[in-house]
């Protein structure tokens, strides 16, 4: 799983749109050890509980029934402080994962009612800088996920305790029991994403609008996400430390476990949990 490729090019995933999008598109970065994200975790996470991936394989189209699914209008009026991410940042690419079922579940998480990225006001501006940051570099942000409402994440739960699903094992975590997914660091039963200021995402090139490779997919459990792996080529380790770089001076911190994953430092709900539904 995951390829540890080549050159600088960016390399398989589909072009999404710049306006969220239902299709799940396939994703594919190492620099030194960021620092763990601390994290109100309930299990003994390693460094810091914080985000997540796709395999390197082609990414699977959104099922004929998932694509006849309306989207619904999007709800305007979001809970004070927070702003929908597109009407900041609207040449970012948003590939909202759980609200496809093209995700480690393998389902639409619960709260995930449109496919939209949702933030508080700093981390989205936070994250506009570091899109802005890329962009003479050649690339942008393709964002993943974003506020995760905290029913998303009781689902993780009960979905951990299920060892009779293993419908999306081979894809996202092939050599991890999901089990012990909490335990090991790669999902967290209080993340941060449900205080609103953290986000998954990966970098997108600018040329052709495709997904970078960053050496192993978004939500894939294993040590080859973690920063710092020697599992990955040069060019995907560079991109990696690229994104790490553009997040750091936009005010991110990363977390060890997940290239993709990074939390807003000074985020303005720092103890809170949000349950809204994204909509
Ligand atoms: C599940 C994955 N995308 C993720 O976000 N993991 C971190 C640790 C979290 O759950 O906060
Ligand atoms: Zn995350």
């Amino acid at each position: 799983q995951g390829a540890a490729s080549g050159s600088l090019e960016a390399a398989g995933g589909s072009a999404n749109a710049a306006s969220p999008s239902v299709a799940a598109s396939p994703s594919a970065a190492a620099s030194p050890s960021p620092a763990a994200e601390p994290s109100a975790a309930a299990s003994p996470a390693p460094a810091e509980p914080a985000a997540s991936a796709a395999p390197a394989m082609s990414p699977k189209p959104a099922s004929p029934k998932e694509e006849k699914k309306p989207v619904p209008e999007r709800k305007r009026k979001l809970p004070s402080g927070f702003v929908y991410v597109d009407e900041v940042i609207p040449t970012a690419q948003y590939e909202i994962r759980y609200f496809t079922d093209y995700n480690f579940v393998g389902a639409r998480l619960d709260g995930y009612n449109a496919p939209y990225a949702i933030l508080t006001k700093q981390a989205a501006e936070a994250l506009k800088e570091a899109h802005d940051f890329l962009a003479p570099k050649g690339y942008g942000l393709k964002i993943f996920d974003a506020y995760r409402p905290a029913k998303a994440v009781r689902q993780f739960v009960a979905w951990s305790k299920d060892a009779s699903d293993q419908r999306m094992k081979e894809e996202f975590y092939p050599e991890v029991d999901k089990a012990k997914a909490f335990k090991l660091g790669y999902i967290s039963s209080r993340s941060g994403h449900s205080r609103g200021s953290t986000v998954d995402l990966t970098l997108f090139e600018r040329k052709t609008g495709k997904e970078a490779d960053m050496g192993s997919p978004f939500d894939f459990f294993g040590d080859i996400s973690s920063h710092g792996t020697p599992e990955i080529g040069k060019a995907p380790a560079e991109r990696r430390a690229l994104l790490k770089r553009a997040m750091e001076l936009a005010g991110f911190k990363p977390y060890s476990k997940e290239w993709w994953h990074y939390t807003l430092e000074k985020e303005p709900f720092p103890k809170k949990y949000f349950d809204f539904d994204i909509e």
